[in-house]
């Protein structure tokens, strides 16, 4: 669940590119990277670190252009090496860049299609890479002079090759700016516009709060499969591009991956929020009548907004126990366990005069690797808690994401294969609580009642795209486990071979 910005101006957009992936960036704490283009040549900054560090004073001014493309990364494929940080250039046909957020599935037998059928070599172990080259080699299959039925063509032939999850946007050297959405729309994008008084200008996010932030009116989602480009004079043209689309678009980001000011597919991540709380009350509630809770505790910050909604309708006193530290980023898009493990304590306190001698239901909104769980029941304990209660404001999860959420490997999950008691009892819990699948879905439906499906791999272990079998999660699990990747990060960085040079010293 990388970040991606696109921005068609009537000014230089380095800064509203940098603005926007500023508050994308709890979708991607790893790299991030803009690439403007300036008369006919493209401009790119990019490298590992938060938004703040990759780009300094000098770097934004050579960042010249009013037309660009931003990201930031969490991986999901390759390593993390710098050289696989986005946005990726490819010189042929034409010059384009692209970021891209999600997790192609067949990235390993397009890259040997590449390679022996269309005669193109990936230098990454990217995915990201390998979208960018099937794209551009559809592409140029238009000739030149390209109008926006080529572009669509092009995007309707990605559609047909490529698997998984992928929103992504692009730059076409002199031709506009693009952007498409896979046929299930796992991933989210939307677009919008604002007129300063120069014309229209256009952005396209993973999140309508970057639009927000710009002072763009948000105008929608990209329906799954669509395709958007804008032409050089700022016009927008969109077309449907997949052939059988169908909006089953990832329900983790409503859990956790979004932030609760976007507005996901026409629903409030906020409101969503609120509804998985009032839920998993209900759920309490039914389950357990006289209960002994005396007061509902978030663990900050993602599940605050369910968490004071759960209190409320269970009729329990909400109290802020855990003071975060504002300067530690998410710890569950870490990269390794001990960086996350450290995390944990680095980020979040607890005031003792909430825990002392009261029992206490700590409200998270999942439980992934138990993480966070583990350590936080064991602080609430030090600090004096009688009983400590523990709901998730998400279903167990149980099975591997493949669509952009770095969660390989089944047995790095505290509830594969566990049934809800054992996970309590593995995390110190007195009890646990965990939200109904069909109660999740529901929450979200309840905001925006067209959201009919809903790709919930990780809660039930469907993989809407229906390629992935036990085979592909086996060899996923061995490539991408904490330890393989940590080997894999050593060997990258040996490499170290950018697909287009930053020609910006840092
Ligand atoms: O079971 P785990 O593997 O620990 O993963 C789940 C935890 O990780 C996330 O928090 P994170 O610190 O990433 O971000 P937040 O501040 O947005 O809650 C999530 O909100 C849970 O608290
Ligand atoms: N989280 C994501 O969207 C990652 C995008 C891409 N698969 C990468 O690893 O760079
Ligand atoms: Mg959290």
């Amino acid at each position: 669940m990388c970040g991606i910005v696109g921005l068609m101006a009537k000014q230089a957009v380095n800064q509203g590119i940098y603005d926007a992936l500023t508050v994308l960036q709890h979708r991607g704490q790893d790299a991030a990277g803009m690439m403007t283009w300036h008369e006919g040549r493209f401009l790119l900054r990019k490298s590992n670190g938060l938004v703040r560090d990759v780009f300094h004073t000098r770097h934004m001014a050579r960042l010249k252009g009013s037309l660009g493309i931003g990201h930031v990364r969490y991986p999901t494929a390759g390593s993390s090496s710098e050289a696989e940080s986005q946005p990726f250039y490819v010189n042929s046909p034409y010059g384009i860049a692209l970021a891209h957020n999600g997790n192609l599935t067949n990235s390993d037998q397009l890259k040997q299609e590449l390679f022996s059928s269309d005669l193109r070599h990936i230098n990454t172990s990217s995915d990201s890479e390998v979208l960018l080259n099937v794209f551009a080699h559809e592409l140029g299959k238009q000739g030149l002079h390209l109008g926006p039925g080529d572009v669509f063509d092009a995007v309707r032939r990605v559609h047909r090759r490529c698997k998984g999850g992928y929103a992504s946007v692009a730059i076409i050297n002199g031709v506009g700016l693009v952007a498409f959405r896979d046929p299930h729309g796992i991933r989210p994008v939307v677009f919008g516009t604002r007129d300063e008084g120069a014309g229209q200008e256009v952005m396209i996010a993973s999140e309508s709060v970057a639009l927000d932030v710009g002072g763009f009116e948000l105008h929608r989602d990209l329906a799954p499969g669509e395709a958007i480009f804008v032409d050089m004079d700022g016009e927008i043209h969109t077309q449907q591009c997949a052939d059988a689309p169908q909006l089953t678009s990832c329900i983790f980001e409503h859990v956790y991956l979004a932030r609760p000011d976007s507005i996901l597919d026409g629903a409030y991540v906020y409101g969503t929020r609120m509804q998985m709380g009032r839920k998993l009350g209900d759920r309490i509630q039914s389950e357990w009548p006289d209960h002994d809770i005396d007061v509902v505790i978030p663990i900050p910050d993602t599940s605050r907004t369910s968490a004071l909604e759960l209190a409320q309708h269970l009729g329990v006193t909400y109290r802020e126990g855990f003071m975060k530290n504002r300067y530690i980023g998410r710890t569950f898009i870490m990269p390794g366990q001990t960086q996350r493990r450290k995390s944990v304590r680095q980020k979040l306190n607890a005031i003792g005069i909430e825990f002392k001698g009261k029992n206490v239901l700590l409200v998270d909104d999942s439980i992934v690797r138990g993480t966070t769980c583990r350590q936080i029941i064991q602080m609430a304990r030090e600090a004096g808690a009688r009983k400590v209660y523990f709901a998730s404001a998400a279903p167990p999860v149980r099975y591997p994401n493949v669509y952009g959420i770095d969660m390989p490997a089944a047995g790095e999950l505290i509830a594969h294969g566990r049934s809800e008691a054992e996970v309590g009892e593995l995390i110190g819990a007195d009890r646990i609580f965990y939200q109904d699948l069909e109660d999740l879905k529901a929450a979200c439906r309840e905001v925006n009642p067209n959201l009919e499906a809903f790709d919930c791999s990780v809660f039930d272990g469907n993989y809407v795209t229906g390629d992935i079998d036990d085979a592909y999660l086996a060899a996923l699990e061995a490539s991408r486990n904490d330890d393989a990747k940590q080997q894999s990060a050593g060997d990258h960085a040996l490499v170290g071979t950018h697909n287009l040079e930053d020609d910006i010293d840092d």
